[in-house]
């Protein structure tokens, strides 16, 4: 049986060996299918250890991240993100700020109050003409040599991770394994590196309520997240508390997101979640300062064009249905539109 990788109030996250997914035995392939399904319905959130993408590749685009955020503020703000319907680019401090806020005005009142201390960078697939990637210049001043190249590969690598883990949970709702590869086999996906900068302590205590991202789910089918070790990521317990999603080596979180929940009628769960500072080691002074923090989240969707509706199994009679079907691209441009 799986271990727990993160247990507190009621919230369970599974840690889940996929090499037994991918090269187990047929029982072992279906426990396996079956823990992961079970660990979206109930937490939404699972840690995935054994994952075919080798730590050093993993290491390697944390390395590359950390590079592109040093470049100076110019020109990362000459790469800066411009609309929903393209979403890649660079968002400076305070340009995104997530929450479960569905009107933009009450988003931007928040944002001018409390932004979230990050920046980020987005990365979609390089073959969409009508939106180009806003790749960094990989000169000798920016030392980003291999940026193009690093990142469109893992971005590659992660959208076949996309299709086996959505094999994974068409297993688990005894579908045929296949069943999504249709709706995933585009790979509208959207990579994003996250850098949140060092900041005081005390800016914590001053500002109530200030966090380095604040509380949101996820839109789309699953999201995968890898952090580095400094901690701070929190998943809502069915109660309602934050609990600490601490970072474990070499494994990978994770979540469900709001069209997944949507396409399986509900009986996936979309978890809300949030980065506050980092659990307290030791009494804080004031004045100190926590350390950067780096991770980096690939939120993967059905494809742009496919039209999304509930999973067969999923509900009994019609009646059953929670939503009306909806095309996956109009979906994701609409939630986007209310953050930015
Ligand atoms: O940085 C993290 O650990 C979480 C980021 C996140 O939840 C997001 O960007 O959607
Ligand atoms: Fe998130």
């Amino acid at each position: 049986m799986e271990k727990a990788a993160v247990q507190g109030d009621g919230l369970l996250i599974p840690l889940i060996d996929f090499s037994k997914f991918l090269d187990g035995s047929p029982a072992q392939k279906l426990e396996t299918a079956k823990a992961i399904l079970t660990g979206f319905q109930t937490a939404g959130f699972i840690y995935l250890s054994n994952i075919p993408i080798p730590p050093a590749t993993v290491a390697h685009v944390f390395d590359t991240s950390a590079s592109f955020f040093r470049l100076p503020a110019s020109t990362k703000d000459s790469l800066a993100w411009s609309t929903p319907e393209a979403n890649r680019g660079y968002s400076s401090p305070g340009r995104e700020k997530v929450s479960q806020l569905t009107s933009s005005a009450a988003v931007s009142a928040l944002r001018t109050s409390i932004p979230d201390i990050k920046e980020s960078f987005e990365i979609g697939r390089d073959d969409e003409p009508s939106h180009p990637n806003r790749w960094p210049p990989e000169t000798e001043e920016t030392k980003l040599a291999g940026f193009k190249q690093t990142m469109t590969f893992f971005f590659t690598q992660l959208a076949s991770l996309h299709t086996s883990v959505m094999r994974a949970i068409a297993v688990g709702m005894s579908l045929p394994e296949t069943f999504f590869d249709r709706f995933v086999c585009d790979g509208d996906n959207t990579l994003r590196l996250l850098h949140y900068p060092a900041v005081r302590r005390d800016v914590f205590q001053i500002n109530l309520g200030q966090v380095r991202a604040g509380e949101h789910s996820d839109y789309g089918s699953i999201t995968f997240l890898f952090q580095d070790d400094r901690g701070g990521l929190q998943v809502q317990s069915p109660g309602g508390a934050f609990v600490d999603a601490t970072p474990i080596e070499g494994t990978c979180v994770v979540n469900a997101g709001d069209l997944l929940a949507r396409w399986s009628n509900e009986t996936i769960k979309s978890t809300v979640h949030r980065v506050v500072e980092p659990p307290r080691k030791e009494e804080s002074k004031e004045g100190e300062t926590y350390p950067a923090r780096y991770s980096i989240a690939y939120f993967c969707n059905p494809n742009f064009k496919d039209f999304i509706e509930a999973i067969p199994g999923t509900y009994a009679t019609e009646a059953d249905k929670k939503y009306e079907g909806i095309n996956s691209g109009e979906y994701l441009v609409q939630r986007l539109k209310a953050t930015y």
